[in-house]
């Protein structure tokens, strides 16, 4: 869908057709709101029983019938709140329990007057000049995203505090059409400099205003760095996924972390963070590296493949006595991480933190959007595990901070997003650059839930050729703890469909993902006009205005957080019960990723998806796919569009793979005809910026 479709949407009358029923009493106890009922309904509960939700879910939306139950009224919870800033310690990702530091600090919060947000008005009034020495004192960091912010700011300001999408009035939609320059940027060669973009600008040749945010430093008291959520009722489920291991002399998985013969250290760190038991990817990856094998592992969301690939790494470490990191100007990190996205990989970061926790070890994270002095100090500092975002880590590399010949293990997390069109070639350039250990002297190690087959091949390139193949359950297969729904609805109904649900969801976490960042800002702010409090995430924000929003998510200061699909992966977010996919993405692996930040670590979560025919078509037979390969309910209706948009090659069938099932080293998978993998995989350059 393009910009301008849903910008039409708010001068149509709103055609109400079917509204789901969510009945948070009936649905959800606990706090893990693991408990919903996902036992078919009888048609007796149609008038009000337990299942009552789950007949309407499974049967009514597919064929469309208004059944127009609207208890809106009595779960109507939600306070439009303002936002108050914090930026101040104690909002570290992947911490819980902080609400309460959300109400300190720093109070400027997103949407700040620009005259209160000195660094950014200096900044871009300034713009800047890239200097290329190396005096990270001062700041070089610079910013090619979000280019015309100064004039958007003003524009959307609020109170003194202003951080309210309400008190903005729709000025979301009305930006005059800003567009940040991370959108799109065509360079003389007519190619799309994305990875400029989706940097977040740290280093090269496009000019824009200089970043100085700083982020707050995670909590250091132990109960922060281990504070976890409680596996869900479904854990101990994994234990019945089927897994395949493909390559040769792959060693025997391990059953439990004693088999893993970690160091003590490592074994108070896992007690403490409440990890009892092993998860699938776990106990086959965990041997693995420690054998020092190659290693692709695909898993499902949710299921653990950080830790996966941590606790070996750091085991490594620890039995190679490793020597403390210490102040130096160029650092030679024995292990690299990389991700797509500055929150994903903050958060691997406070998890390597964690586990490494009362060693030698020291991790360190960088990503753009932040000041680069910030990062390059620490840096120097000492790093022996260095996890970035991929601009920012080119940027380093570039200002000779960081050395890559002890690297012993590279890791790409969500794998598949590093190696597509987007993150490929920057990785490319990475194993390339001077003093990289070549594949051979180097662990690498990829992880994600979805390995399109292109992607898998291209993968090759990273690893030796004896890599091992780790597939827990279905590859690019959809979190089975994730209930998932698909209604009909068309472009003009969306609106006052979410807000139906959301009214009955309560103040649940939700996340509700739409297409485009300016969508984003305006069902943000339209949610928050609604009474219903709302923050949001996506490429145009300023990273301290992203953290924020997350912060005010995790503590549940804002239940919903509406989010472009730089939010889609990896984000390990306590407690969201529930993502609405309010437009579907245009790949379904996205699908996947989106659903996958609910239902996470044996607990349940529901996902619903608006599927708008007229768009949405083309997904159809994928979402048959995925929803019948994780046992849920495949709307009629879908059926039959996935049938009338058959694309010859789809495997034969709507039921035909979506995903390479297998290590494609085997042979031609099944892999669909239709391009639904990554040729249709999300180009940051569309809308984005990724890191
Ligand atoms: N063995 C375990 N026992 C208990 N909790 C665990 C265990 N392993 C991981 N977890 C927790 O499960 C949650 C999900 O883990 P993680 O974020 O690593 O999942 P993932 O597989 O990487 O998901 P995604 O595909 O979305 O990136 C985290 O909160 C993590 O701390």
């Amino acid at each position: 869908m393009g910009d301008e479709d849903w910008e039409a949407e708010i001068i149509k009358p709103h055609m109400s057709s079917y509204v789901p029923v969510f009945e948070k009493d009936r649905y959800s106890s606990g706090a893990n709101g693991d408990t919903f009922n996902r036992t078919p309904a009888s048609s007796s509960e149609m008038d009000g029983g337990p299942s009552r939700r789950d007949h309407f879910m499974r049967s009514g939306f597919a064929s469309g019938r208004s059944l127009g139950n609207r208890d809106a009224g009595e779960s109507n919870k939600r306070e439009n709140t303002t936002t108050v800033g914090s930026f101040g310690a104690g909002k570290g990702f992947g911490n819980r329990d902080f609400s309460n530091k959300f109400e300190e600090g720093d109070t400027s919060g997103f949407w700040r007057e620009s005259n209160n947000d000195c660094e950014d008005n200096q900044t871009r009034n300034r713009g800047f000049s890239r200097r290329g020495d190396s005096k990270y004192e001062q700041d070089e960091g610079t910013q090619r995203t979000g280019g015309l912010f100064g004039s958007r700011r003003p524009a959307l300001s609020g109170a003194g505090n202003g951080d309210t999408y309400q008190s903005r009035s729709c000025s979301g939609s009305g930006r005059g059409g800003y567009k940040g320059l991370n959108e799109e940027v065509i360079t003389d060669s007519g190619k799309n400099t994305w990875k400029s973009e989706a940097e977040g600008g740290e280093g090269g040749d496009v000019q824009g205003p200089k970043v100085t945010y700083i982020p707050p430093p995670p909590p250091e008291d132990e109960d922060s760095i281990f504070a976890h959520y409680q596996t869900g009722i479904n854990f101990d489920k994994y234990d019945n996924i089927l897994v395949e291991v493909s390559g040769h002399d792959a060693p025997p998985a391990i059953l439990t972390f004693e088999e893993a013969n970690l160091c003590q250290t490592l074994n108070n760190n896992i007690a403490k963070a409440g990890y009892t038991k092993l998860t699938p990817v776990q106990k086959y990856s965990i041997p693995i590296i420690l054998a020092g094998r190659d290693l692709m592992a695909c898993a499902q969301t949710g299921s653990g493949k950080t830790a996966a690939f941590l606790l070996p790494i750091l085991a490594h470490m620890m039995r190679d006595g490793i020597t403390a990191s210490r102040f130096k100007e160029l650092q030679e990190p024995e292990c690299i991480i990389v991700a797509p996205t500055r929150e994903l990989i903050n958060q691997i970061y406070l998890e390597a933190r964690k586990f490494s926790f009362g060693t030698c070890v020291r991790a360190v994270v960088i990503y753009g959007g932040t000041q680069l002095g910030h990062s390059i100090r620490q840096i120097v500092q000492g790093c022996n595990i260095l996890c970035a975002t991929p601009g920012r880590l080119m940027d380093i590399i570039s200002k000779e901070k960081i050395g890559l010949r002890q690297v012993k293990y590279l890791v790409l997390d969500e794998a598949d997003r590093m190696l597509d069109m987007g993150f490929g070639p920057e990785m490319k350039k990475l194993i390339s650059c001077p003093g990289m250990p070549s594949k051979e002297q180097r662990q690498t190690l990829m992880f994600s839930a979805t390995f399109p087959e292109e992607i898998q091949k291209l993968a090759g390139e990273f690893l030796k050729s004896k890599y091992l193949f780790v597939a827990v359950g279905q590859v690019g297969g959809a979190c089975r703890d994730v209930q998932q729904t698909i209604l009909q609805v068309g472009q003009y109904s969306k609106r006052e469909k979410l807000v139906e649900i959301l009214r009955n969801i309560g103040d649940e976490r939700t996340m509700v993902f739409v297409e485009t960042k300016k969508k984003a800002d305006f069902i943000a702010t339209f949610l928050c006009q609604e009474k219903i409090s709302t923050t949001s995430i996506h490429g145009d924000r300023e990273q301290r205005e992203r953290e924020q929003a997350l912060g005010d998510f995790r503590c549940g200061k804002c239940p919903v957080l509406v989010a472009t699909s730089v939010a889609a992966r990896g984000l390990d977010i306590e407690n969201v019960q529930h993502v609405i996919n309010f437009d579907l993405p245009s790949a379904i692996d996205e699908y996947v990723h989106r659903i996958g930040r609910t239902g996470r670590c044996g607990n349940t979560g529901r996902a619903v998806s608006f599927f708008d025919p007229e768009s949405d078509s083309h997904l159809a037979q994928p979402l048959v796919k995925v929803l019948s390969d994780a046992q849920q309910d495949v709307p009629a209706w879908l059926e039959e569009i996935a049938f009338s948009t058959y694309v010859p090659g789809f495997s034969g069938s709507t039921r035909g793979s979506v995903f390479a099932s297998v290590d494609t080293r085997k042979g031609k998978s099944t892999l669909n005809a239709a391009g639904f993998s990554s040729s249709q995989a999300p180009n940051p350059v569309d809308d984005e910026s990724w890191d």
